[in-house]
Formats: C-alpha cells, structure tokens, sequence
C-alpha cells in the first residue's frame, strides 16, 4: 500500500541543511496496522506527513496505493488525500462546528450535499459510538470523545489508509485503550491501512502488526511486533521496550549480580504461555529456580510470557533444553 524507495529528507532553517531522515526503504502492507516508533525529533512525523504528501521528499521514490507521489499534481494531490485520512494528538476540531458537522465536513469540501453529508457523517458518529453527542460543541466533550470524532471524521471520504499522529499521546490510559480497540475494530472491519506514529512502545503491542523504529532520522529496526518487542537488537529498541515494560534495570542487574546460579531469560508465546511448564521441567531435573523478573501480557491478540530465572542444580543445561525442545525461547544471560 506505501513503499519508500531510498526516501530521505532535509529541512533548510537558517541557512543550514538539517537532515530529518536519512535515506530508508519500507514497505507497508495493505490491511495492516503499521506502528512507526522514536523520540522526540527522530523524523516519525516527516515520515508520516510524506505518504498524504504534506511533506516532499528531498529524493527517493514513495508510492502510495499504486501512485509515485512525485507524478502527482495539484488535484492528484487533492485525490490521494481523500483517500488518506489522519488523526492528530490534540484531535484539530472546528470549535465552532457541532460532532455532526465535524464529521461531515470533509464531505462538505468534497462538495457532498449537506443532507448527503449529514446521512453519512450520521452513521460513522454509530460506528464510533457518539450518537447521544451529535449536536455538542467540541468544548463540551472529553478527550477520548474528541478523538473518536477525530476517527469519524478521518473515516468520512472512506480513505484506504488512515495516518494517526500521536493519537492518544495526549489522553489518560483508560481512554488511549479504548481508542486503540476502536482503531483495531476499524482496521480489522473496514480492512483499512494504518500508519501510526507513536513514542510510547506499548501502544504498539497493543494495536500494531508490524513495527519501525526511528533513531534521529535513521530507521533501525524493523519487522513483526511480536519479534522487535521480544528481541529487540538495537539499543534504541532496547530501551523502548524497556521503558514500556517498567523495568527497573539497575535493581535487576543488582538481583543478578547478588543472586546462585545459571541466569537463563525465557520468552513462552502463544498456548505454550498457559503450559505448567516450571514446574515440569523442575521435577523432571530436580532444579530448583528463583524468579527474578516475570510478566505475562499480550501483543495485539498473542500471549506471551517472559521470566527471568537463576537456575541451581547439576542438570540446569537439562532443564534450558527442556523449555527450547518445548517451543521456549531460551537466552542465557551473561554476569
Ligand atoms: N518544517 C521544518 N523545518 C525545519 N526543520 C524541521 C521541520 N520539520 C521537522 N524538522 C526537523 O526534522 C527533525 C525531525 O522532526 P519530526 O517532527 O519529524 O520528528 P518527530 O519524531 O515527529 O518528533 P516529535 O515526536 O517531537 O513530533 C527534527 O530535528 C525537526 O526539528
């Protein structure tokens, strides 16, 4: 659905040349959710603001939904943002429009007719489950109710892609989960491509098939969420994963160096994160095993389970073969 080709881009400010991206390749799939994470400054909203062709590549090639960008004029232009709709961290509502005509006027620049307008705007305001606010004001709705108008109204022109900017960066833990199951009920119903930008890796797990990850206009790493998130090779991604986790390193790395034994850090994905697998093993071999970090969460719909283990008894490289032989993802942790 978007590929970039050797895409790269700099900003001249001041009479200086700042590269916001360095030459990168990508390519997202039709019907995925596409998560594309990095601090503050990395380049993700040059990125994005590129595929709706708010921002021109300094060179490359970027094709969106079978269109070079580059080919396009000005109404080509207008075309393909029709077909791109976007939500923003701080929603971008008309404050003086009500929900109804917020959502309809995309359509209302199009040149729909207002009743037209109105009846489609009047089934999407359903779809994101604000009927009861229809003819309220945006100052009198919450966050998480002004972004699902932000959704609404990116969805009116019926885009095949929708770029989320930031989208929940600015709303509560509660809310940034309901409008992420509202972006995966969409992504999943309406086969819609989502390119999301975020810093926060947890959003990621919850929503995003795929995943980029941006470090000062360079792309890093990237691949499946399932594989980045639970293997991150650059330190970057290391940290991101980290921080989303909450783990305190420092009083980790103190357990380890304090603590008997072989260190092994187990990865169980999919049902063999419901096994009695410890247990089992630890009969069979007769170690014995301290849990020395531990969390079993989901990504997107998979379980998985991570624990960090010391490992004391004779037959311990018994033991780390049992887990692997079962389908465990098995690492050794070096002290
Ligand atoms: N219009 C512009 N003119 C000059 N420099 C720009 C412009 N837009 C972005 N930049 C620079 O490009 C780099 C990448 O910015 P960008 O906004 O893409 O990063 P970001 O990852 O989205 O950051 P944030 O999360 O803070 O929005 C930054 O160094 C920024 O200062």
């Amino acid at each position: 659905m978007i590929r970039f080709e050797g895409i790269h881009k700099s900003f001249s400010a001041a009479g200086r040349e700042a590269v916001a991206l360095h030459p990168l390749d990508l390519t997202i799939q039709a019907g995925e959710v596409f998560g594309i994470v990095g601090h503050s400054g990395a380049g993700k909203s040059t990125l994005l603001r590129l595929i709706n062709g708010l921002e021109t590549p300094s060179g490359g090639q970027l094709t969106v939904d079978g269109q070079r960008l580059d080919t396009l004029d000005a109404n080509g232009l207008r075309t393909l943002r029709r077909r791109v709709g976007m939500i923003f961290q701080h929603f971008n509502l008309l404050s003086s429009k009500t929900v109804i005509d917020n959502i309809a006027f995309p359509l209302r620049l199009a040149g729909v007719a207002k009743a037209r307008a109105h009846a489609r705007a009047q089934e999407l305001l359903v779809r994101v489950g604000l009927e009861a606010h229809r003819d309220k004001y945006p100052a009198q709705l919450s966050g998480g109710q002004k972004q699902r108008v932000g959704v609404a109204r990116a969805l009116a022109t019926e885009p095949k892609i929708l770029l989320c900017d930031e989208a929940t960066s600015a709303l509560d833990p509660q809310t940034t989960a309901s409008v992420l199951q509202l972006l995966d009920g969409i992504n999943r119903e309406l086969g819609l491509t989502i390119v999301l930008i975020t810093h926060e890796m947890d959003v990621v797990r919850r929503v995003c098939d795929r995943v980029a990850v941006l470090d000062a206009g360079h792309l890093v790493e990237s691949g499946p969420v399932a594989e980045v998130f639970l293997h991150p090779q650059h330190a970057t991604t290391r940290r991101f994963v980290a921080e989303s986790e909450d783990v305190d390193e420092a009083a980790l790395r103190d357990d380890i160096a304090h603590v008997e034994g072989r260190l092994l850090k187990l990865t169980f994905t999919g049902d063999a994160t419901w096994q009695p697998m410890l247990g089992r093993v630890a009969r069979e071999t007769g170690i014995d095993y301290t849990i020395l970090s531990g969390r079993v969460d989901r990504i997107k719909r998979m379980p998985y389970g991570q624990l960090t283990l010391a490992i004391t008894g004779a037959r311990a490289d018994e033991a780390a073969r049992h887990f692997t032989d079962a389908g465990v993802h098995v690492e050794a942790i070096a002290r």
